[in-house]
């Protein structure tokens, strides 16, 4: 029975190119310009702030050192808060100014029409911030599809994706029991974390041709069942009937 789907975003819904090659880029390039323009706003100066607490230096003392350790947690592909919440404050204005365009997968929007219409809440979880994960799927090459989703989760909200607490953590505040929550990522790793707290997984490869994350080698698929495309997970997942186990 799957009564909660939750969905990872970056080669589950939306290929890996975009976010590695279109939205990393698109942060990093702007990013030293953001924090010169914003850092007295206090978004970004909370988010300066944070940075300097967790480098063990006096906050604000020194704004280009700052700006350095971003840079340097950018470019190792760091799944920090504060970094994430700076990447979810550009990427908000490329959204509006639509130099950005959230990718989905062409199958990514039947399968939530398949989920929904069989009445299982879709939840997303992202290293990416909420904003950037609101801000991508309103604005997708198939429009906003924020109507399909019920809730969206971060590190900040729900803790490390390779950590199971943070599956129960989710379970607890959507108020589903693990064994009807289905999540769906292409990494190993997650689908782990989300197998020990008790939840039903699925593996999404994507087909041949197509982006593959870095840790989806066959050879470890680890026991998850394997889809090529999200579509398939929904077509096998019959809510309040039967999910892939
Ligand atoms: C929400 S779009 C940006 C995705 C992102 O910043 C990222 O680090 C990828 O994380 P995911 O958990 O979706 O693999
Ligand atoms: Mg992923």
């Amino acid at each position: 029975m799957t009564d909660a789907v939750v969905l990872d975003v970056e080669g589950t819904t939306s290929s890996v190119g975009y976010v590695a090659e279109v939205l990393f880029p698109y942060g990093q390039a702007r990013l030293a310009d953001w924090v010169n323009r914003h850092r007295h706003e206090a978004r970004t100066r909370s988010i300066l702030d944070e940075v300097d607490r967790a480098c063990g230096r006096p906050e604000g003392e020194d704004d280009q050192a700052t700006v350095r350790t971003l840079q340097e947690w950018a470019e190792s592909d760091r799944k920090y808060g504060p970094l994430k919440d700076l990447q979810g404050l550009i990427w908000a204005a490329g959204y509006a100014n639509r130099e950005l365009t959230g990718h989905v997968y062409d199958d990514t929007l039947p399968a939530l029409r398949l989920w929904h219409g069989r009445g299982a809440r879709i939840h997303i979880y992202s290293s990416g911030s909420v904003q950037a994960q609101r801000d991508l799927f309103s604005h997708t090459q198939h429009g906003d599809l924020t109507g399909w989703l019920t809730g969206y989760f971060d590190t900040r909200s729900a803790g490390g994706k390779l950590s199971a607490d943070s599956y129960r953590t989710i379970a607890r505040q959507i108020d589903v029991p693990a064994r009807s929550i289905l999540f769906a990522s292409d990494s190993v790793a997650e689908l782990d974390a989300a197998r020990e707290a008790g939840w039903n997984t699925a593996w999404v490869t994507r087909a041949e041709g197509q982006d593959t994350s870095r840790d989806t080698n066959p050879a470890v698929a680890n026991g998850h069942p394997r889809f090529p495309r999200l579509l398939d997970v929904a077509d096998a997942t019959h809510s309040r009937a039967t999910a892939p186990r």
